[in-house]
């Protein structure tokens, strides 16, 4: 009856036959945007800021995205749910919510959002950091943490750090008769460089066509590039054309194919008969595992070694960088923890000239000072973004799936109620204290937690400690003449890369320490 009747209507409307299916999927569509709205008013979903059309919240998101989400927080809560052009955000700024996402429901928090910056950067996540979670992930993750990340592969790159150090503590002996500031955030930079570069790919990254200045261009870029998102994720359609007027296509593009020939050029290097090859570096890793997993699904090819190599170079050399640069830093601006931290390490040194590897495990007070920085200015203030895959609850509000989730590490490292005088910088505080960065203590998470915690934390640690130890052995450091304590900023630079750096680079002076 209702199909008779439902065909004489379509005669009469005499529309064509093709549309008759989709004239009845209306209602039902109604039907289902109807029951989803149903869900969603009864979903419990976390508290949030008023939106405005179109852009949501966007436009309270400032230069410091985490510095704007934890004013949010204040007002909030630890949970809170923010409309970023269409992509629904929650803001997690407590322990106790942090360990539901990155403990609780790891498993359904742990993907990333597939944004197209990282997408072409590597090249269609075939890298481990940006990729989305699954088999693909757990596959290559396993390999990086087998291959990389092993005790015993991180102790085989000790003479590549210790002979860096040795060359910076020289490079700064050479300039000391000046007695002119050093800009020490260029020469930590430069170390940490070096230091991937000897890891990676086997040589220093002086010894390359890519000039200095440029590099370090390119790898602030690619930073960049994995942290913005087009205004084509924020607002589809429109947001491309968008795209196209800002040059945002054209500006990765650019990264992408310069790193990409950069890399290309070192694989090759890496494939003459005639190299030499002293000790494995990544590539010879990667270009090993490519011919063991010849013949199986899906293929390693090097499109994989490029993805995989940027990951490890664009981590390694900015976070280690920018933290011993934040370390010296406040080292001096607080004399009193400089002093204490320089008489260990030269009371335990001695005359030795200089401390190595062996030495730095018995420095507690400098272990001190690193978690201390580390605890005010972890370099990834909201760690990677992460997405959740289905529905959880988080301290009893809804998440949905593909929901972009934000751990504001920087905040909760600041949090009055987990840390006493938080704005200061007392190393004192982890004297006797088992809180550690190792992903357990969720007030303390410099390196993230659960699944996609970084495995990069050992070789992270052992850099930044014979780097700030050698420091503190073989020198003095004084502020720039008439300048005083109080008069030393600590602004973070405004910008869009993943790392947040300082504003104004270190300039110190220094002074040879009579016993070295
Ligand atoms: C002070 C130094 C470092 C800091 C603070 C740091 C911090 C982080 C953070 C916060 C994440 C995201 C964790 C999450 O989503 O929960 C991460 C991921 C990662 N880090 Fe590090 N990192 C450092 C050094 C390194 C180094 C030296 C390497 C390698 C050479 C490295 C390789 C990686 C990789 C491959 C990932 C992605 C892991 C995944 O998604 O499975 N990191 N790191």
């Amino acid at each position: 009856m209702l199909r008779r009747s439902l065909i004489e209507a379509w005669r009469a409307l005499n529309i064509p036959s093709p549309w008759l299916p989709l004239l009845l999927l209306v209602p039902l569509l109604g039907f289902f945007i109807k029951k989803m709205r149903f869900r969603r008013d009864n979903q419990h979903l976390p508290p949030g800021p008023n939106r405005l059309p179109i852009i949501g919240n966007l436009h309270q998101i400032g230069p410091l995205p985490h510095k704007s989400m934890w004013q949010i927080s204040k007002k909030y809560g630890p949970v809170v749910q923010l409309q970023l052009g269409c992509i629904p955000t929650v803001l997690i700024s407590s322990a106790e919510a942090a360990n539901e996402v990155l403990k609780v429901h790891d498993l359904v928090c742990c993907s990333r959002p597939q944004f197209a910056g990282c997408r072409r950067l590597t090249h269609n996540f075939k890298d481990v950091a940006f990729t989305p979670y699954g088999d693909y992930w757990k596959k290559m993750r396993k390999m990086i943490v087998l291959e990389f990340f092993s005790l015993k592969r991180v102790q085989s790159f000790r003479y590549v750090r210790e002979e860096e150090v040795g060359l910076l503590i020289n490079s700064i002996s050479d300039s000391l008769s000046s007695a002119t500031p050093i800009n020490l955030t260029e020469k930590f930079f430069d170390l940490s460089a070096n230091i991937t570069f000897r890891t990676s790919f086997g040589f220093n990254y002086h010894g390359t066509d890519f000039d200095k200045n440029r590099f370090h261009e390119v790898v602030h870029e690619a930073l960049v590039v994995e942290r913005s998102l087009s205004a084509d994720e924020y607002f589809p359609y429109i947001g491309r054309l968008v795209d196209r007027l800002t040059g945002y296509h054209a500006r990765i593009e650019r990264v992408f194919l310069e790193l990409d020939s950069f890399l290309q050029h070192v694989i090759d290097d890496h494939l003459k008969p005639e190299r030499k090859k002293e000790k494995e570096d990544m590539i010879d890793v990667l270009l090993r595992v490519e011919q063991e997993e010849a013949g199986t699904e899906p293929q390693f090819t090097k499109e994989n070694i490029k993805a995989i190599l940027l990951n490890l170079f664009l981590a390694g050399a900015d976070t280690g960088a920018v933290t011993i640069d934040w370390a010296m830093a406040e080292l001096a601006k607080n004399p009193r923890v400089m002093k204490k931290a320089q008489d260990e390490v030269r009371k335990f040194a001695g005359n030795k000239g200089k401390v190595n590897e062996d030495d730095i495990e018995e420095l507690e007070y400098l272990n001190m000072v690193m978690k201390e920085t580390l605890r005010l200015h972890p370099p990834a203030p909201l760690l990677l973004p992460r997405e959740a895959t289905s529905h959880c609850k988080i301290n009893g509000y809804d998440i949905n799936p593909k929901t972009l989730i934000h751990v504001n590490v920087w905040a909760i490292g600041r949090d009055p109620k987990y840390w006493k005088d938080p704005e200061e910088f007392i190393p004192e505080r982890f004297e006797g204290s088992s809180v550690d960065f190792k992903g357990h203590n969720f007030e303390f998470l410099p390196f993230g937690a659960g699944r996609r915690i970084c495995p990069g934390i050992q070789m992270a640690k052992v850099t930044i400690q014979i780097a700030l130890a050698n420091l503190l052995y073989c020198f003095d450091w004084n502020l720039p003449r008439g300048m005083k304590v109080e008069e030393m900023r600590m602004d973070e630079k405004a910008g869009e890369s993943l790392t947040v750096t300082r504003n104004d680079p270190l300039c110190l002076v220094p002074v040879k320490y009579p016993q070295v």
